[in-house]
């Protein structure tokens, strides 16, 4: 599914045009590219597994009004597109794609809704974020199609597949694309996107890093992440590399495989309370590739609150020796704020 969702929103990149993004109400923007990768994954998880609920990040209702009759007409057809592809290794025909699978515009509107579970700490649920880093998916850098399966709160499997991140940025002519995934207690791997199946999966380990090496991954948009805090808590540490900011999660698998040391996303102080889909997927293969996952006060990111981590206390990921590091950094950090704020109100 993940595959196959990154062929379709590959090939929206380089057809999109200027009105086919819309403005969603938390200004954020969203692409026939994300509504139908939507489709596709829901179609498959849909057939694979009739009875799991979908916690997606996108719903229909802005496509079901007469000002969204031209954008959902392109999304058919792009859905269309991909699910009617032909079958590649590893597909089967009951998932509800290959030749002659098409849909009614009806039928793809009520799939892509089938992503509105409202989550909860019970049972057995998948979240999809279509395109994670939809502004990064935008300039052509980098994005992610995000999928996790969740039971009883419990990310048990993680699949993200990274279409512009370099193969091995130690050596650019192996090209772009990769899917990463991780399946609890079976390690963290990566394999390319175009031949998933018939290359040996290379399995990730965090490697470990000196003061010299770390370096912290981090948002490119400044209203996602509290970057001036990531400077200070770099400095605490001692970090001399600059940042490598890259959208989507993506930073996940950077981390993974050790082309950056810490994670660092902390909130910008409007609010916002973060996705379960934005964590669940880089989560289960951080953690499988050896390294520790948690909110900045330590405690686990829980993803049975719906579909929300709940209130926001950031993120914090890292190889197991960095990440109590960085918990102790992002403390002095948060109590120099506090006191910095004591002062200005005297
Ligand atoms: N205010 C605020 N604070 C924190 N996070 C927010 C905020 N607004 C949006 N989002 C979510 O950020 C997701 C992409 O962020 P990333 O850090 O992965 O990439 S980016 O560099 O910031 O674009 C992005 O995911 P996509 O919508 O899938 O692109 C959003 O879910
Ligand atoms: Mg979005
Ligand atoms: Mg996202
Ligand atoms: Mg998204």
């Amino acid at each position: 599914a993940v595959r196959r969702a990154c062929v379709l929103t590959d090939s929206v990149f380089h057809k999109l045009v200027k009105n086919e993004t819309l403005t969603k109400d938390d200004k954020s923007p969203v692409t026939v590219g994300d509504f139908s990768a939507q489709a596709l994954i829901n179609t498959i998880i849909t057939r694979a597994f009739p009875d799991d609920p979908i916690v997606g990040e996108e719903d229909a209702s802005d496509l079901r009004v007469e000002s969204g009759i031209t954008l959902r007409n392109r999304i058919v057809e792009l859905a269309n597109e991909a699910l009617t592809a032909e079958l590649k290794q590893g597909d089967d025909p009951a998932w509800g794609i290959g030749p002659g699978a098409t849909q009614t515009a009806e039928q793809i509107m009520d799939v892509i809704d089938r992503g509105n579970y409202g989550g909860g700490p019970k049972g057995r649920m998948w979240t999809l974020d279509p395109i994670d880093g939809t502004k990064g998916f935008l300039r052509g850098e980098q994005y992610a199609v995000c999928l996790s399966l969740i039971v009883d709160s419990r990310v048990e499997l993680g699949v993200i597949g990274c279409p512009n991140l370099p193969i091995d940025p130690s050596n650019p002519s192996l090209g772009k694309g990769s899917i990463f995934y991780a399946v609890r207690g079976q390690g963290a791997w990566q394999v390319p996107l175009t031949e998933p199946f018939s290359s040996s999966p290379k399995r990730l380990t965090i490697p470990a890093f000196t003061n010299e090496t770390l370096n912290l991954l981090e948002s490119v948009e400044k209203a996602h992440a509290k970057l001036s805090f990531n400077d200070r808590v770099a400095e605490l540490l001692g970090i001399t590399r600059p940042p490598t900011r890259m959208d989507s999660q993506a930073k996940y698998c950077s981390l993974a495989r050790g082309d950056g040391g810490v994670y660092l996303r902390m909130p910008t102080g409007v609010g916002y309370k973060e996705k379960i889909w934005d964590h669940a997927p880089g989560s289960v293969l951080v953690e499988e590739a050896g390294g520790v996952i948690t909110d900045s006060r330590g405690e686990p990111l829980n993803f049975g609150l719906g579909r929300t981590l709940g209130e926001n206390f950031g993120v914090v990921a890292a190889g197991k020796a960095v990440h109590s590091r960085v918990l102790e950094a992002v403390q002095k950090a948060k109590e120099e704020e506090a006191l910095a704020a004591q002062n200005a109100k005297i």
